[in-house]
């Protein structure tokens, strides 16, 4: 199996960086070399890393680093790979892992995504703009029947798919298995009175030795699609999840935890591998992330390298749907089409529930700053034959210029 080209980013003095690459491709492989007897060295030639290249920066001290890793050395899956080319590494000092580059041997042993983005629009319908979502809010400490409500106004309003919101985990007050019942009995009788479908993605929470056999059961009771906490769990959790025939639904990547590793720009790992590359391989049919522009707002170079990661036509996986989150409103949505164009979801929670018409109001306020914006209209000319979004654009500010 083929090797996989690590590139870092490592502080150290103008001159130091040949030196640091070597010791890391040694010592994340076989360790010592140079003591060793010439027999030994050729024994081990074959599983010791490669320095690809280095560069130092001009703006130094940081040289970007480049190690091939040979495919002995690793079993095909993620924690694997990761511990090899930053296993300890990632404790030692100042050092990020911008990227990894799979031989094409080795990537063809990862999944992708089920669906990807032609499965999605095939599952809602959708197709040639973006899908609208809306997340459950203010559901903890509520039962079912306050869910219901939440869910059916969503829906009317011309939401395509609804998801939990991440903090809603399996509770006495809406059990899983009780939602995965509701959200098919709401959303059929929502889809026989109006002929739009809607998705609901269920939360999948609990032990890591449950979560197969409860998403097994959610398909059975007619889940649509499963809600998952991947980076509190892992990428080989999900990557199982995926590559489960009897699960076989939509899988919701929620970036949770992901700052943690991400956030920083002299440690862990780059937005784009992380929410992007990985998460990609590993099975996730949608990615959510922080947009540029809302309550929690990612660099925008960020952004953007995360959706070119899931949406770039390069191999055999599917793509992946990007979805920028976070105190998304209507007066964004030009903003987000022209940054992530169609193949996109426009995701919001506050943003609809907050509308002055309630959740249906607010779906009804996206949906048109949507089709204003697919026919080149603004959102002040739409506004004025629609009065959900000119109730939405007085609350939230006009539109922001593109
Ligand atoms: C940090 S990206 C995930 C977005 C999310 O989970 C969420 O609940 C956003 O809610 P909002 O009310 O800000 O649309
Ligand atoms: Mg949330």
């Amino acid at each position: 199996m083929g090797e996989v080209i690590a590139t870092y980013r490592i502080k150290g003095k103008s001159g130091s960086f040949e030196k640091k690459a070597e010791g890391i491709a040694l010592g994340l492989t076989v360790g010592s070399w140079t003591d060793l007897p010439l027999l030994e060295q050729e024994q081990l030639r074959k599983y010791k890393g490669r320095v690809v290249s280095v560069e130092e920066k001009e703006e130094g001290p940081w040289g970007e680093v480049k190690i091939g890793y040979p495919g002995h050395n690793y079993s095909n899956d993620i924690p694997a790979i990761l511990t090899t080319v930053f296993g300890k590494l990632s404790l030692d000092g100042e050092v990020k892992l911008l990227d990894l580059e799979f031989s094409e041997d080795l990537k063809k042993s990862f999944p992708g995504p089920r669906f990807g983005i032609e499965g999605i629009r095939q599952l809602t319908g959708v197709h040639g703009r973006p899908l609208l979502m809306s997340i459950f809010k203010g559901v903890i400490g509520r039962d079912l029947t306050f869910l219901e409500n939440q869910l059916r106004a969503q829906a009317l309003g011309g939401v395509n798919v609804v998801k939990d919101d991440e903090i809603l985990f399996d509770n006495s007050l809406t059990p899983f298995f009780e939602r995965v019942r509701l959200g098919k009995k709401v959303l059929h009788d929502v889809f026989e009175e109006t002929g739009s479908r809607t998705l609901y993605a269920v939360n999948l929470t609990g032990k890591t030795s449950q979560l197969r056999d409860k998403a097994r059961k959610a398909r059975e009771l007619g889940a649509d699609a499963l809600l998952f906490n991947v980076f509190s769990y892992g990428l080989d959790v999900l990557q199982e999840l995926r590559e489960d025939p009897a699960i076989s639904l939509p899988i919701m990547a929620h970036p949770a935890f992901a700052g943690a590793v991400a956030a920083s720009p002299v440690y862990g790992v780059s937005y784009s591998l992380w929410l992007g590359k990985l998460l990609r391989m590993a099975g996730a049919d949608f990615s959510l992330f922080p947009s540029p522009y809302g309550s929690v707002a990612l660099e925008k170079g960020n952004v953007l390298s995360i959706s070119h990661e899931l949406t770039k036509h390069d191999d055999h996986l599917k793509r992946t749907l990007p979805v920028p989150s976070a105190g998304i409103h209507p007066a964004l949505v030009p903003l987000l089409v022209k940054d992530f164009g169609t193949d996109c979801v426009i995701n919001a929670g506050g943003g609809i529930h907050g509308h002055p018409d309630g959740a249906s109001g607010g779906g009804r306020a996206f949906r048109q700053a949507i089709d204003a914006v697919l026919n080149g209209r603004s959102l002040q000319e739409a506004a004025e034959t629609h009065e959900e979004l000119k109730k939405a654009l007085s609350l939230w500010g006009g539109e922001v210029k593109v």
